[in-house]
């Protein structure tokens, strides 16, 4: 994992190396505040030399507008690197996300996805570039206040040693209630998304059902739980500052009363007393956010574990290192050869040595009882699993030693549920084929009977469509994804109940159009209602076995 965060911040590690020299010079201007403040007071004051009074001033006050227009610098290049990182973690987790396999999004909560897409990576980011950083700062301000302590007066040194060290090992107590209560935090904010995205996904059933007030109160009960452990949290990490801030306050009350008499014996004086307690608050801060930095460790680490969880996670197929071509054309034989398939973590067989031969540029219909492993054909012919056992075979090759994307441009799917993305009517039927010019959009459109006496889309192909396309009727979804595959022009097509929201009339009318369009491709029709088209073969699935007739109706 912290390869994989290095990785990010490598390509930047000249700017990030100028940000610590820019800052380390902000930072030599603060340690040298104190040290002008006590000769300000010791050889200027004390002794009424207005003329070294003036200099000092004048020096301190240069220093000073030099710290705040380098920090300026500093925090203007830091914050881009920092949302940069951000921003390429980010688009590398969800670069995996596409590529993993729907078992995996059947088996885990959308939520909980997010969860470590957003929360998750900006904690690991947080820690990478903001905490780190800040910690040489810290790192430097603490060793160079300790050194000017040193030449203040030695003993001050094991005085403020005391504190550092008290206070390191009070935080250092803390650390195991820290992690874990970090932990939970995560895991409730994560549960909390969770519901949200699944609640506002269905929010006309909840209504339906009139579950608003159940749901409230789900809402409320996470709520309640995650309530006492935020509030377990915050008093950790206020005792883990508070407790320090009050050791260090004792402490220079502590100076001042036992100081004065040394001031009185001329052993220290009044210009250095006032040096050493800026000096030890100056070198108590840094402190505390090296421990406070331990703190962003432990939350980055639970947030590591989460996503390094994540981006474990492999994809249950995968394209061959060496894929071999496509046949061509390539719409060749198709064939299961003894296929049996099982769903990861299932015992059921779906398919069980299944075997039936498509012959290439045939128009087929695949049957079967719901329930019967239709889609999960589908999914095995692009790919999404693969068989058990026994092969699918297109043009006499496996289709497992294609590039997975060539596949899924030759064999294309459209689905029972119909996916419409937020957008215009063309940028969803362009989706599959983003070249495609205007004409051939509303080409597509018009033979999927979607802008024929159509009210609904006024603008034509520039109409937009709500996001799932929730403000449009299931066959017009179902019409959109056909009109998508009538643009792509796959070499296999297959029709996974994609037109059982229309009407018989219309399902006609788009049949006789993909009979049109797809004369020489390879067509499957998977269907419970095989209405009165004529098919080249009929498959009927019956108990995981492929029952092949040739013809019909
Ligand atoms: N991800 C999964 N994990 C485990 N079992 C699954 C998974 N997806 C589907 N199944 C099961 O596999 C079987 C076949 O499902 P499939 O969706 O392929 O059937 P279908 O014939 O398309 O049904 P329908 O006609 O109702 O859409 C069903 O029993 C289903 O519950």
């Amino acid at each position: 994992m912290w390869l994989w965060i290095a990785g990010f911040i490598k390509p930047y590690a000249g700017a990030l190396v100028l940000v610590m020299v820019l800052s380390l010079i902000a930072v030599g201007g603060g340690l040298a505040q104190p040290y002008l403040t006590k000769s300000l007071i010791d050889d200027g004051i004390l002794r009424s030399d207005s003329s070294f009074i003036w200099t000092l001033v004048a020096i301190g006050a240069a220093i000073a507008v030099c710290s705040t227009v380098l920090n300026f610098l500093v925090r203007r290049t830091y914050v881009s690197l920092s949302c940069t990182v951000l921003h390429a973690m980010r688009e590398d987790i969800f670069k995996h996300i596409l590529s993993l396999s729907p078992t995996y999004f059947s088996g885990s909560k959308q939520g909980d996805i997010q969860s470590r897409l957003d929360g998750d990576i900006a904690e690991i980011q947080r820690f990478a570039v903001d905490t780190l950083l800040a910690s040489v700062n810290n790192i430097i301000m603490l060793v160079g206040s300790l050194v000017l302590i040193w030449t203040l007066s030695p003993p001050l040194v094991i005085v403020t040693a005391g504190v550092i060290i008290i206070s390191t090992l009070f935080v250092r107590c803390l650390r195991p209630t820290l992690e874990t209560m970090s932990r939970r935090a995560r895991l409730h904010s994560s549960a909390i998304m969770g519901f949200f995205v699944e609640k506002l996904r269905c929010v006309k059933f909840i209504q339906a059902h009139c579950a608003e007030m159940r749901e409230i109160h789900r809402l409320s009960d996470l709520h309640i739980a995650m309530r006492g452990d935020a509030l377990r949290l915050q008093f950790v990490a206020y005792a883990a500052h508070a407790v320090p801030t009050l050791i260090t306050s004792l402490t220079i009350l502590g100076v001042f009363g036992f100081g004065s008499g040394y001031i009185a014996s001329g052993e220290i004086t009044l210009g250095a007393l006032i040096a050493f307690v800026s000096y030890l608050q100056k070198s108590i801060s840094p402190a505390q956010n090296l421990l406070g930095s331990y703190v962003s460790l432990q939350k980055a680490r639970v947030s590591m574990e989460r996503v390094k969880a994540l981006m474990d996670e492999r994809p249950a197929v995968a394209s061959p290192s060496e894929p071999i071509l496509l046949p061509c054309p390539a719409n060749g034989i198709l064939e299961f050869r003894d296929v049996s398939f099982i769903y990861p973590g299932s015992h059921a067989h779906v398919l069980k040595t299944a075997s039936a031969v498509i012959p290439s540029g045939s128009h087929v219909l695949l049957s079967g009882k719901s329930g019967a492993g239709k889609t999960t054909i589908t999914d095995l012919l692009q790919r999404y699993y693969d068989p058990s056992e026994g092969q699918i075979l297109l043009g006499g090759a496996n289709i497992a030693d294609f590039n997975i994307a060539d596949l899924r441009r030759v064999i294309y799917v459209v689905s029972q549920e119909a996916t419409v993305v937020h957008g215009t009517l063309a940028d969803n039927i362009r989706y599959g084929s983003p070249t495609a010019s205007d004409k051939e959009v509303h080409n597509a459109a018009e033979l999927a009977g979607l802008l024929v006496n159509s009210p609904r889309f006024v603008d034509g192909i520039r109409t937009i469509v709500g996001e799932r396309g929730a403000d449009l009727s299931g066959g017009e979804r179902q019409r959109i994804s056909l009109a998508r595959a009538l643009l792509m022009k796959p070499e296999i097509l297959v029709i996974d109940e994609g037109t059982s929201a229309v009407d018989v009339l219309t399902e006609n009318a788009l049949f006789s159009t993909i009979r049109n369009g797809f004369s020489n491709k390879t067509v499957i029709y998977v269907s419970h209602r095989p209405g009165d088209m004529h098919y080249d073969v009929c498959i009927e699935l019956v108990r995981g076995q492929l029952i092949q007739a040739r013809s019909v109706p």
